[in-house]
């Protein structure tokens, strides 16, 4: 897995955030199994709460194109380290719990977190079977 790939990605759609509201910029970059990369940046609305996070345009690509085998999703924000909110957390689960998170700080300083490590003890879709 190429995660300084990834976090390049993310950097780079971090640059194309939406966020005339809050000025806080954050681009994700997913990668499935299948080695296909997929960016987002969060998209503001001026009625706010439809307001989507980088993680979840990521990730609604991926799965909007047949890739739901998500791997790994590399974050970064305006913060010195970004980590994504309670509900890209879940929405992060539902795909599995041994996704890799990548928090990149700058292309070379990043940590590395499992889902289940950000989301102990979660809900998801076995409970539902
Ligand atoms: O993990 C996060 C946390 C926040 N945001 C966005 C939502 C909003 O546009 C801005 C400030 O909350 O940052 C993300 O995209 N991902």
């Amino acid at each position: 897995m190429d995660k300084k790939l990834l976090i390049k990605k993310a950097f780079e759609a971090r640059e194309k955030a939406y966020v005339p509201y809050s000025g806080y910029h954050v681009g994700a970059c997913v990668l499935t199994g299948r080695g296909k990369t997929y960016t987002g940046c969060n998209i503001e609305s001026a009625s706010y709460t439809p307001t989507i996070c980088a993680e979840r345009t990521a990730i609604a690509k991926a799965v909007s194109e047949g890739e739901r085998d998500i791997k790994a999703i590399a974050i970064t924000g305006d913060s010195e380290w970004t980590y994504p909110c309670g509900v890209c957390r879940q929405v992060i689960r539902e795909f599995g719990k041994d996704i890799l998170v990548i928090i990149a700080k700058s292309q070379e300083e990043y940590r590395e977190y499992t889902l289940d490590e950000l989301l102990p003890n979660s809900f998801g879709p076995e409970d539902l079977d």
